[in-house]
């Protein structure tokens, strides 16, 4: 299997190394109905909805195309508004007290706690972990480093829920009442039929536990995710079944916004779960009038503060944050305010980001096409942000060479803009350089000691607080930055990031009434449930009825 193949790959003209290395030899699981190392315009594979428990193809299908060499490799459902009202009918169906509450079918909490450890098992398997790793990196081409990462993250996750776990979710709180036989206690209580929107960039994190994370509060799930990347959650979901996951949970289609938007609205989604773009957020909000979380636009800073130290891996952070995955994380960092003793002759971290930057190639896929950004749009995004006045190119800032890259998709170098702090006080200029570009940008910025306030006025001024890090070891400057900030996962001290959070952290923005978030037990109980309060009073009554009042 694996020459066959790594011949495949060569016959296409792919970029060989890293797909090379995750063709183990190891076969496709048994309940999996692709295969990552056959996917090709010669044998292109088919996605299926699923819908009500039963798997099914559409009237027309939607070619996806091999992000690296432009080949159609795979044909989806493309649902049409004429299809969609078996969707409907089972979104609008669902009752409002969900598939099971803390007073209803309590088995299910049970249940789900015992898929989510046979998933996490049936996911330690060598060839699962293979067969997820290669069909992402198929669809949003990633390193088998960052591809591996949403395994680990899902893997955990689903451990981190086995057994009681679910259960615990609906845990409820009580208190004792004003007089015997009466207490108060609140339960968490499911919304019924909702769903879940989500992205290109996490194939498998994102979608697999978010949807899960609504069924285990009692809901009914729809999903869609982007369809260039939706296979690997219908993968997800056909594992999910063979380890005793209801076929009926989750409903998943294949299909365009509008027509979701369609579902949505006349299935009365009691709850949306979005991650995606600012303008999609912004316009299910409205049409679903607010019965939404959202998981948005990321513009994502990082400060380095007046204390060096630790230049190599202060560095080896940024690229990370900035690069992997050619910057496509809504965590990605997104500007670098650079405080001028980061930049003194012997730090130069410019210098030192310009050099790990350049070491990135398409061959390793530590360089990545750009899903949402052709090049030609790149480049000229960069010549605007270029246009401010003191800017400057730090790096990059040229299409790749030699590459196959289709051409709605973009192939870029890992670049970088700088600018000075003054440049962020004029209201044109300040919009063109946080403007989220979600490929390999980013700005820097630099600052002067005493300018301190005016990095904080800037990052207070951006539309999105997702995440964000300040690289200081100083309490003081830290706490200073934390008292007049937001942003809803910051790292700080001298190893801050803004990517990369495991999922023992919450992950999700902050200061908006409609921030949601993902991976942990807050997130999933604020996301997809809300309290109900009842009060017990079961008597005995006082012996003499109290006057009236
Ligand atoms: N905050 C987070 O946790 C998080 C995580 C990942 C990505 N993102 C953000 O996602 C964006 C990148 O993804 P994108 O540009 O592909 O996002 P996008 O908003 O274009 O698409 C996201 C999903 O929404 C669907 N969609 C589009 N219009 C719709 C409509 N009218 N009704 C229902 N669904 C609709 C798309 O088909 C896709 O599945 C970036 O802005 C990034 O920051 C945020």
């Amino acid at each position: 299997m694996q020459s066959h193949c790594v011949a495949m790959l060569a016959s296409r003209g792919h970029v060989l190394r890293p797909l090379r290395r995750a063709c183990h030899g190891l076969a496709a699981p048994a309940w999996a109905t692709v295969d990552p190392a056959t996917l090709s315009a010669a044998a292109p594979a088919e996605g299926m909805n699923l819908c009500g428990g039963s798997w099914a193809k559409a009237k027309r299908t939607q070619d996806i195309v091999d992000p690296l060499n432009g080949e159609v490799f795979l044909k989806v459902p493309n649902t049409a508004m004429d299809e969609i009202e078996p969707y409907i009918q089972r979104m609008a169906a669902v009752p409002r007290s969900g598939l099971h509450n803390p007073f209803k079918n309590p088995e299910r909490y049970v249940m789900l706690g015992e898929v989510c450890g046979a998933a996490a098992r049936e996911m330690f398997k060598p060839e699962v972990t293979d067969f997820f790793i290669r069909l992402i990196q198929r669809v949003a081409p990633k390193s088998y480093a960052q591809a591996g990462g949403e395994i680990k993250a899902v893997r955990t996750w689903l451990q981190d829920f086995s057994g009681n776990n679910v259960r615990m979710l609906a845990e409820s709180q009580g208190l004792p009442g004003d007089h015997v036989g009466q207490s108060t206690v609140g339960y968490r209580m499911p919304f019924g039929g909702v769903s879940v929107i989500t992205p290109f960039n996490f194939p498998l994190e994102i979608c697999g536990i978010q949807s899960l994370s609504a069924v285990f509060m009692g809901n009914q799930c729809t999903t869609k995710v982007d369809w260039k990347v939706a296979i690997v959650m219908e993968q997800f979901l056909r594992m999910l079944h063979s380890v005793g996951l209801p076929k009926s949970d989750i409903d998943f289609i294949y299909c365009d916004g509008p027509v979701f938007n369609e579902v949505l609205l006349r299935g009365d989604a009691k709850m949306t779960l979005f991650t995606g773009s600012q303008r999609v957020a912004d316009k299910l909000a409205v049409d679903l009038k607010g019965k939404v979380k959202l998981e948005d636009a990321g513009f994502d800073w990082k400060i380095l503060g007046p204390d060096v130290m630790d230049v190599d891996y202060v560095a080896w952070q940024a690229d990370h944050d900035a690069y992997g995955f050619a910057g496509q994380k809504c965590s990605a960092q997104s500007m670098l305010f650079m405080h001028e003793n980061w930049t003194k002759p012997d730090v130069d971290i410019v210098g030192r980001l310009a050099r790990l930057a350049g070491q990135r190639s398409l061959k390793e896929l530590t360089n990545c096409p750009v899903l949402t950004w052709p090049t030609e749009k790149f480049l000229a995004h960069m010549d605007r942000v270029l246009a401010i006045p003191g800017a400057s190119l730090a790096f990059g800032g040229k299409e790749l060479a030699d590459h196959t890259v289709p051409p709605q998709y973009g192939a870029v170098e890992p670049t970088a803009v700088r600018i000075p702090i003054e440049a962020l006080e004029d209201p044109p200029s300040f919009e063109v350089a946080t403007v989220e570009l979600f490929g390999p940008f980013q700005v820097l910025v630099d600052y002067k000691e005493g300018q301190q306030s005016k990095v904080i006025e800037a990052i207070n001024r951006m539309p999105n607080h997702l995440t964000a890090g300040i690289v200081s070891n100083n309490p003081r400057f830290i706490n200073e930055v934390l008292a007049n900030s937001i942003t809803g996962t910051t790292y700080a001290g001298a190893r801050a990031r803004t990517t990369g959070a495991p999922v023992q952290h919450w992950f999700g923005p902050s200061g908006d009434v409609r921030a949601g978030g993902i991976h942990t037990k807050h997130a999933i109980q604020l996301c997809w449930s809300s309290h109900r309060e009842v009060i017990y009073d079961v008597g005995p009554v006082p012996a003499e009825i109290p006057a009236q009042s």
